[in-house]
């Protein structure tokens, strides 16, 4: 797998890997990276089929996504990162968590789910995107995305639904598989790094009470709930999410040290 991937920032500082979510890509980080790379350096790269990685024939799981990571992670030389991943970015950092823990340093999680039912919603999305290309997903998209403020303004109309009219067909659908078929709560409670979880309050595709399971489960894990925000958190509140990644990534986290 040929993962897209940009690496920015200061030479020998910890790596933070961003993972971008369903129809987006890695320019879906455009606002961190500048403030993320004061003090990392910025490993974004594009889901399979999504940006400029290509896509294999679906359906995907979230262990082919996390694998994506590691393999990324492996050819760059990269031991163990940060790793911030919004919705399926933030699944697939759950998946790495749970099953690649000495890769994970700390996590972030942001406007995602453990389980996003139904499976057959899914499933019927991925027939429905084979069938009429990502095309048909930018009017249903942008106003989970975003609230009515954004959700019409013509430059975010641009760059984001061009995101996802770029997405492959085959991609996108292989994605909504993986959503499908994710398994990620039995484990949460074994996630050893260090998590904070992000919700948007009026994100109508993964709501505040998603992010409140995945925070209840993983020990010791520090919920934010930022408004007005919806699905893309991190574009509709950058400073603060920024300032929540930052401090996240960079705080003392012994308290007797
Ligand atoms: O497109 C959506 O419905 C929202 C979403 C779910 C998973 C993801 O990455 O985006």
């Amino acid at each position: 797998m040929n993962v897209n991937y940009e690496l920015t920032g200061p030479d020998g500082a910890p790596v933070v890997v961003l993972s971008n979510s369903l129809g987006t890509d890695l320019t879906l980080w455009d606002e961190q990276v500048p403030a993320l790379t004061r003090e990392f350096q910025v490993l974004r790269y594009d889901q399979r089929g999504h940006g400029a990685t290509p896509a294999k024939p679906g359906p995907y799981t979230l262990k082919q996504l996390g694998r994506d990571v590691l393999a990324l992670l492996d050819a760059l030389g990269v031991r163990k990162a940060h790793f911030a991943g919004l919705s399926l970015g933030g699944m697939t950092g759950m998946w790495l968590a749970e099953h690649a823990p000495e890769r994970i340093d700390r996590l972030a999680l942001i406007c995602t789910s453990a389980e996003l039912g139904p499976a057959s919603m899914w499933r019927d999305r991925a027939a429905l995107v084979r069938q009429r290309d990502t095309r048909a997903m930018v009017v249903p998209s942008l106003p989970k995305w975003f609230t009515p403020e954004l959700a019409g303004r013509a430059d975010i109309v641009e760059k984001f639904g061009g995101m996802l009219v770029a997405a492959d067909a085959e991609g996108y659908a292989g994605c909504c598989e993986a959503i499908a078929e994710m398994d990620l709560l039995p484990k949460l409670g074994e996630i050893t790094a260090p998590t904070l979880v992000i919700a948007g309050a009026e994100d109508p595709a993964t709501p505040p009470p998603h992010a409140e399971r995945i925070a209840a489960a993983v020990p010791g894990a520090r919920l934010e709930v930022l408004s007005p925000a919806a699905h893309l958190a991190n574009a509709e509140q950058p400073e603060a999410v920024n300032r929540l990644l930052l401090d996240h990534f960079t705080r003392n986290l012994c308290a007797a040290c």
